[in-house]
């Protein structure tokens, strides 16, 4: 599998305290990669980097072959909207729009129509489990059912990476393994690549491969299974 987002030497402080050194990290095309790591140990850092939310202060990250860390803010958020998918542990779903418009919502911004955007989010709500939720607001439903509407949003989009932070950190363990082999599930089949940071080695064990952050650096690559 060829390279699709390489870090290079990254290094980010705030302030006096360095989150970030000299860390280097492939993520290939279609790979699931988990970030895991003690609370402080940068792996959040880690993850807005790659996914240029956050300029690095020191070395290059690179996107499908374009540095990231070159381009402008626009352009980043561009390229952001268009490839990549995002999913939180708080779902951060919009409470005035129904679940179903959520997930239809980053189609809508990249400027398809109602009616189909809609369709495909609901056909995108059925394959996480939650059909029956797409006219509730986000406040009317479980957490695990409005993480299933994240889940579904992230991906709506046919990112080609989807960066999940602590996907499955507000949910029971029953339900945050089932997210996660949803999420990891679809990733697999629309061919997404996923950087998750997670604590828990349960959901680690849906990637294909682990690396460990600690003070900021990666501390071990474990082997790809
Ligand atoms: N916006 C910020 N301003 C100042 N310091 C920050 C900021 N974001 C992170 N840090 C610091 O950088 C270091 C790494 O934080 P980061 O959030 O990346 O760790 P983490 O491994 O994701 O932690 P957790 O598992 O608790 O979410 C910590 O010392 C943190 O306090």
């Amino acid at each position: 599998m060829t390279a699709l987002l390489r870090a290079e030497r990254i290094g980010k402080a705030y302030g006096p305290t360095p989150a970030l050194v000299d860390v280097d990290l492939t993520v290939r095309a279609g790979e699931v990669v988990a970030v895991m790591g003690p609370s402080g140990s940068g792996k959040s850092t880690l993850l807005h980097c790659l996914a240029g939310i956050v300029r690095p202060d020191t070395g290059t990250v690179r996107y499908d072959g374009r540095d990231l860390t070159a381009l402008s803010d626009a352009r980043r958020s561009a390229l952001r909207r268009s490839e990549f998918g995002f999913v939180f542990q708080f779902g951060r779903l919009v409470p005035e729009l129904s679940c179903a418009e959520n997930v239809a919502l980053p189609l809508r911004l990249n400027g398809r129509r109602r009616k189909p955007a809609e369709r495909e989010a609901l056909a995108w709500l059925e394959r996480l489990e939650a059909a029956d939720v797409g006219g509730k607001r986000p406040g009317e439903v479980s957490g695990g059912q409005a993480q299933r509407v994240a889940v579904a949003r992230a991906l709506v989009t046919a990112p080609r990476v989807v960066f999940a932070d602590e996907p499955t950190g507000a949910l029971d363990s029953l339900n945050g393994e089932r997210v996660m082999q949803l999420l990891g599930d679809a990733a697999r089949d629309t061919g997404a690549a996923v950087v998750l940071v997670t604590h828990e080695a349960r959901v680690a064990a849906y990637a294909d491969r682990e690396v460990v952050v600690r003070d900021g650096r990666i501390r071990d690559l474990a082997p790809a299974r």
